[in-house]
């Protein structure tokens, strides 16, 4: 194997930190911690910026060489005392061959939180600034390392608590998603290259009608693929964000105890008078390694006798929101609450439905039971793993195969192939019309546009122009 690169660390030139030799904050190195708060066996520090390397210098006097890309074992020193602070690894990487595109250092020091302070400290006094949250995968992007979406799959893989998160973010931090985008804008350049041949040539003629059903075939296949990333909305969503499941019933039926029991703490206020729960309480929690996101409602009461429509009218609304609801009653509910139970059950889709009978342990064992209905007790924590396994089935009918297809995760990308959608639909509606090919032209900006926005904004033009190279006209 080749010996790899030696780094040097030059002091700058004046005796003097990056910060007084004139770096502006913007200029000056970011640092922070990069693995998690607290007393740890091993702490990482993570420094990017112009100036890294001259900058640790003063902290490294006994060496001016590290190798490119390796661990070395070395004494950090505190430039003001000369205490040896730690001994610790250290690693260069030399831009723009690092995560965030310019020189960048890591040193694994012990991870105490005194150490770790210290060594925060003596960066920020000698030319460092903290960095900003989320600063070295931002930095990466400006840098062209990662488009958006693997920016925000980086966040969401740090994040991922459960296996639908992972495989979410995971597609995103590969950068499948953005190459998929990415395909779909070339697709749209291409068949812009067409009308802009038609402008630039109009008297080529008789190919000329054939062209444009040429570009609108390509278009096409364009939306018919939008469509089928904005279908994998609600799949992805569920695998990044979570299952919303929202408990509903009248006062007192055991919402709140319900919620707690599938959080396994006393999250929720849980007491014997009725309308304790006030407001809506969201938690999210793992059911079974599947994310959800749980809310515990206040109860719909009855207390008049029109009271029953508008309860009904609130689990309709609630239905709509969530992706399922848990309709519960209790087994020694009254006619009036057994009655609401029933009308809800009506009035909620039923694929998003589970209905539930809890407080089982109040009544005997040859107790009629509706049918349909899970049966628990909140107490004795009867038939709780029932439900936790019909949740997580839930989960996982909704995430399916996502393993095949890409597929999108936020509001932001949803909104976007929303917008793109729209300017598709306009480029047909205009063909219909007869619009010039200029105007047609217009709407595939704005559709490239759309789709430019989900990796990130960026500069088209230069694609044109390679799409352009290898276009040849009246063909
Ligand atoms: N110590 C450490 N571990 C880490 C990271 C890190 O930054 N540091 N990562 C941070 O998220 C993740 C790994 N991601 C990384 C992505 C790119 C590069 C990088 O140096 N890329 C260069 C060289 C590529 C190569 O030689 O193969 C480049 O893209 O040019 C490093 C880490 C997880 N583990
Ligand atoms: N015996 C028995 N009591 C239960 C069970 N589940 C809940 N309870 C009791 O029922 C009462 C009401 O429970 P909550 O969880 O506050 O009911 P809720 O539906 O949230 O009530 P509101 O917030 O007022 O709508 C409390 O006294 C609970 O201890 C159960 O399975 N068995
Ligand atoms: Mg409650």
């Amino acid at each position: 194997m080749s010996k790899s690169k030696l780094i040097k660390l030059k002091k700058l030139d004046a005796k003097t930190s990056p910060a007084d030799a004139g770096l502006s904050h913007t200029d000056r190195p970011i640092a922070a911690l990069a693995s998690g708060q607290g007393a740890a066996a091993v702490s990482i520090i993570r420094i990017s910026g112009a100036c890294t390397f001259s900058m640790l210098a003063p902290f490294f006097p006994k060496r001016d060489e590290f190798p490119e890309r390796e661990m070395t074992l070395s004494s950090f020193v505190d430039p003001e005392t000369g205490d040896v602070v730690d001994e610790l690894m250290l690693a260069l990487f030399a831009g723009p061959r690092s995560f965030t595109g310019e020189d960048s250092a890591e040193l694994f020091c012990h991870g105490g939180p005194y150490i770790v302070n210290r060594i925060l400290k003596s960066l920020f006094q000698h030319g460092c600034r903290p960095a900003e949250p989320g600063e070295f995968t931002k930095r990466a992007f400006l840098n062209g390392k990662v488009d958006l979406t693997a920016a925000e799959g980086i966040r969401e893989l740090v994040e991922a608590g459960s296996h639908q998160q992972w495989l979410a973010a995971r597609q995103l931090a590969t950068g499948r998603l953005g190459q998929v985008i990415e395909q779909l804008r070339i697709e749209i350049i291409g068949a812009m290259a067409y009308l802009e041949a038609r402008i630039d040539f109009p008297d080529e003629g008789d190919t000329q009608g054939v062209a444009l059903d040429h570009v609108s075939d390509r278009v096409k296949q364009v939306l018919t693929r939008v469509e089928a990333l904005q279908n994998s909305y609600d799949s992805g969503r569920v695998a990044s964000s979570g299952l919303m499941v929202t408990i509903i019933g009248a006062p007192n039926m055991g919402k709140s105890s319900l919620m707690n029991a599938l959080l396994d703490k006393e999250r929720a206020i849980v007491t014997d008078i009725a309308g304790t729960t006030r407001d809506y309480l969201e938690e999210r929690c793992l059911v079974k390694g599947r994310l959800i996101r749980l809310v515990d409602t206040a109860g719909i009461r009855s207390t008049e006798e029109v009271v029953e429509k508008i309860g009904v009218g609130a689990a309709v609304k609630l239905a709509h929101e969530a992706d399922l609801v848990i309709i519960l009653t209790a087994a020694n509910a009254s006619q009036d609450e057994l009655t609401y139970f029933q009308e809800a059950i009506a009035a909620v889709p039923t694929e998003k439905c589970i209905p539930v009978i809890n407080k089982i342990d109040q009544v005997s064992n040859d107790f009629d039971f509706e049918d349909k209905a899970l049966k628990i007790s909140c107490k004795t924590g009867d038939g709780i793993e029932l439900l936790r396994s019909d949740i997580a089935a839930r989960v996982d009918g909704f995430v399916g195969n996502l393993k095949e297809e890409p597929f999108i995760t936020s509001a932001r990308h949803a909104t976007a192939l929303e917008d793109c959608k729209s300017f598709l639909l306009r480029f047909f509606s205009g063909i219909e019309d007869g619009l010039y090919e200029e105007m047609l032209a217009f709407e595939l900006q704005h559709a490239i546009r759309a789709l430019s926005s989900i990796i990130g904004d960026v500069e088209h033009d230069d694609l044109l122009d390679r799409i352009f190279s290898e276009f040849c006209v009246g063909k």
